[in-house]
């Protein structure tokens, strides 16, 4: 496996890639990783020749600056793990290097951004859009690869594709669970003894909450369930709940036959900001 420090050396790399006639998957990250970014990885590998997998714990798309400081960073980890997943090369840039001068670039998603977590960590998206179009534009992927942990991250994604004509492919892989239903997240290693054994029941409010949604109980009432019961634990803060149309993200007053839902929650837990969601079709 290649280290890759710097924009040129990531662009020679895949443009050689691609001169030979191979396959590039890109996997951006922002490292401390775990199961589901090997997922992703290996998805890759399966289906191109190079699999770039990126770290960039970048900070136009911080809200927070405490999240930022105390974002997990173990590098050495990290790149012990990446080839035996099927990693070919690793880009580690610095900050300098992605930013050589501030950016003042502006996106807007309309109302794609307006719900959730564009409306609940304002700049977030295009801190993200940014970085994602230059990690495009650098690496020149056949694919790129992304997980259904951050539903509305993927669809904000590919309006950015499509918006201004990347000529690649977005992959969307499930969301990996600990066993106990936990969605898998870097922010996870912050959470203390206590707040790891309530984290399972974000997932759990979502899984009833999907059953309900089969059963046809109405979006309002679904959500009123869902808070109440996070509410009801003292180490919790919710943030939200959002009973959504999957594909426009909007909330929903009703279900539209035919169309899937989509069910999102952030909370604060012990100080760690952890965010999931189910889709049912
Ligand atoms: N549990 C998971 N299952 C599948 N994909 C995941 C999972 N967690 C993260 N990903 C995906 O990995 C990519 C990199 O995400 P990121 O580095 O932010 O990790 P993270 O675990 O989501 O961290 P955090 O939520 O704490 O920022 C994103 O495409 C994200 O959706
Ligand atoms: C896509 C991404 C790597 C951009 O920094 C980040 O938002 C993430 O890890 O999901
Ligand atoms: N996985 C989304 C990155 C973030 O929380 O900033």
């Amino acid at each position: 496996m290649q280290i890759l420090n710097t924009a040129a050396a990531l662009h020679a790399f895949t443009e050689h890639a691609r001169q030979t006639g191979q396959r590039v998957g890109l996997v951006p990250t922002m490292g401390a990783l775990h199961d589901g970014h090997l997922q992703l990885v290996q998805a890759a590998r399966a289906e191109c020749n190079e699999v770039v997998a990126t770290i960039f714990v970048n900070p136009t798309q911080f809200n927070n600056a405490e999240d930022f400081r105390l974002y997990p960073r173990v590098p050495e980890a990290d790149a012990a793990l990446l080839a035996p997943a099927g990693c070919t090369a690793l880009f580690v840039p610095s900050v300098e290097e992605m930013y050589p001068q501030p950016t003042v670039l502006r996106f807007d998603f309309g109302e794609l951004e307006r719900v959730m977590e564009g409306a609940h960590r304002p700049g977030h998206f295009n801190g993200v859009a940014t970085v994602v179009s230059k990690l495009f534009h650098m690496a020149c992927p056949h694919r790129a690869y992304f997980g259904q942990k951050d539903w509305q991250q993927v669809a904000i994604i590919r309006q950015l594709v499509a918006d201004l004509s990347f000529d690649l492919e977005i992959v969307t892989c499930p969301t990996i669970r600990e066993a106990d239903g936990l969605a898998m997240s870097s922010r996870n290693r912050r959470l203390d003894g206590p707040a790891r054994a309530v984290a399972p029941l974000l997932h759990q409010v979502l899984a009833a909450a999907a059953a309900q949604v089969r059963q046809g109980v109405p979006p309002a009432q679904v959500r009123a369930a869902a808070e109440a019961t996070l509410a009801r634990e003292p180490l919790l803060t919710p943030e939200y709940v959002e009973v959504a149309d999957a594909q426009t993200l909007q909330p929903l007053a009703a279900y539209a036959p035919g169309r899937a839902v989509v069910l999102c929650l952030a909370a604060h837990l012990g100080g760690v900001r952890l965010i999931d969601n189910v889709v049912v079709e």
